[in-house]
């Protein structure tokens, strides 16, 4: 058995999510390239093919939030929107830098102009949510943040980082406290949403999750096996 991603002791519909799915979680945590992180053992051209997807994915995952401002309905939650982009825009290649180094590569030289098909389908996925309710598109919008903050506490929390991981500064990244404060933010902005919202819709914003969890695991699967546009029997 894992490590649950909700404490005991909360409550509410998030925390209800999180036990729901912790499956995934878990298929999240004990996948073979986030093993490859925490032994610091990938291949630099898996890390690579990481960090080209990962941006143009996150730059997408901030056009999404683009369209949370479209559907917000008071400047309150325009300016949750707003600081939410800024921060991802401005520090979370910060992340990325550290695995570049690793693969000995500029981050310039990371870029790719191309999305990899699980890359590609999540980003779909979040950008369609975007064009249901604010409740649909946060569900989407919460396994990025949630998926990684949980396991890196996880992993740091049973093992300390040595100062020499090759992969410190992307794990440093993801236990920072201010990112634990604002994955419970988003947290507590969709369970009141889910409170409000009648069964149906309800319904919508447990699947866009599920679907967003599904595709964390398959992000790590693209990465690991080099997944490109090649025809599978290479024809
Ligand atoms: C695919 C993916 N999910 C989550 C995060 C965390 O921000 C990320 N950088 N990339």
């Amino acid at each position: 058995m894992g490590v649950l991603p909700v404490a005991a002791d909360e409550t509410g519909f998030t925390a209800d999510l999180g036990r729901r799915h912790s499956d995934l979680f878990e298929a999240f945590y004990q996948h073979p390239f986030l093993k490859g992180m925490r032994e610091g053992t990938l291949a630099k051209e898996q890390v690579l093919h990481y960090v080209g997807q990962d941006h143009q994915y996150l730059t997408a995952y901030v056009r999404c939030y683009g369209l949370g401002l479209a559907l917000s309905p008071d400047r309150e939650w325009m300016r949750f929107f707003h600081d939410s982009a800024a921060f991802i825009l401005g520090e979370e290649s910060r992340a990325h830098e550290a695995l570049c180094e690793y693969a000995g590569v500029s981050y310039e030289e990371a870029q790719v102009d191309r999305l990899a098909p699980s890359a590609q389908a999540y980003i779909n996925h979040m950008t369609a949510a975007g064009h249901d309710t604010l409740g649909v598109l946060l569900a989407a919008l919460l396994p990025c943040p949630w998926t990684y903050l949980w396991a890196a506490r996880r992993f740091t929390e049973e093992t300390p980082l040595a100062a020499d991981h090759p992969f410190h500064g992307w794990w440093d990244f993801y236990v920072e406290r201010s990112m634990t404060e604002k994955l419970l933010t988003l947290r507590s902005r969709l369970d009141v949403l889910a409170a409000e919202a009648g069964p149906a819709e309800r319904e919508r914003i447990e699947r866009a999750f599920v679907a967003s969890c599904h595709y964390e695991v398959r992000f790590w699967e693209m990465a690991w096996s080099l997944e490109d546009w090649t025809p599978p029997n290479g024809t």
